[in-house]
């Protein structure tokens, strides 16, 4: 019944949405959505081939390739121990080349810029019933920002407070080519994905069904 009446989609605005945490809408082209797609394509199958990782027994319902360090449940290895112990892929150049972009475009100074050598990204696909819970992305050790970038149908992205996983929070449509930058005060927020909006990527972004985010993230972590 209630599918019938306006789904409670959130309003898509650019701009800050907590001190610290920025909004860039159609910030990837098409063609860039594409690339990064075919892309993806490779990163899911190894040699570490993307997975449901377990947090106290129980599969996430977001399924998560990643590169240059592998995040399992709470922590970052080179290799994939909870998988199939390989080595994950390098962190591409190309990746670290964008992160510093998306800094540039969300004001961020000169020497901060310079310095952003993001060396993990975590890249999760949803489907349209997955969620991902209010959680801090906490697990690095340095608090440079986390870049994150949005490709295939449109979610309602929810950002919080650093203090928990409850109000004040902001509700976000991220859609497809979509930037979110968040530093500084809002390093540690909560955030959280509470619903995918189904069959809504746009034609053209290289994906017809569910939805791609990378995170990129300095882990401050040697060798
Ligand atoms: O999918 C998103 O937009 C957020 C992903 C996220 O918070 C994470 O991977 O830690
Ligand atoms: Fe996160």
């Amino acid at each position: 019944m209630t599918a019938l009446f306006t789904p409670e989609i959130p309003e898509r605005d650019g701009g800050e949405v907590a001190p610290g945490a920025t909004l860039v809408p159609d910030w990837l082209t098409r063609e860039q959505q594409k690339w990064i797609v075919d892309q993806f394509r490779e990163w899911v199958q190894g040699p570490v081939p993307i997975r449901a990782a377990k947090v106290r027994g129980h599969e996430m319902s977001v399924r998560t390739v990643c590169l240059g360090w592998h995040w399992q449940p709470y922590k970052y290895t080179r290799e994939a121990t909870d998988v199939n112990g390989a080595r994950v892929l390098p962190f591409p150049d190309w990746m670290i080349r964008l992160g510093r972009d998306a800094l540039k475009a969300t004001r961020h100074d000169a020497a901060a810029i310079r310095s952003y050598t993001p060396d993990t990204a975590l890249v999760n696909y949803y489907d349209a019933e997955a969620r991902l819970g209010m959680h801090q992305d906490k697990d690095e050790i340095s608090r440079a920002p986390v870049v994150s970038l949005s490709i295939g149908d449109s979610c309602t992205f929810r950002f919080g407070n650093a203090e928990s996983r409850g109000k004040p929070y902001a509700d976000v449509l991220l859609a497809s080519g979509d930037l979110f930058v968040f530093g500084g005060p809002a390093r540690l927020a909560y955030h959280g994905v509470t619903k995918v909006h189904e069959s809504t990527a746009p034609e053209g972004c290289g994906l017809s069904r569910g939805r791609i985010n990378i995170t990129m993230r300095m882990t401050g972590l040697d060798g």
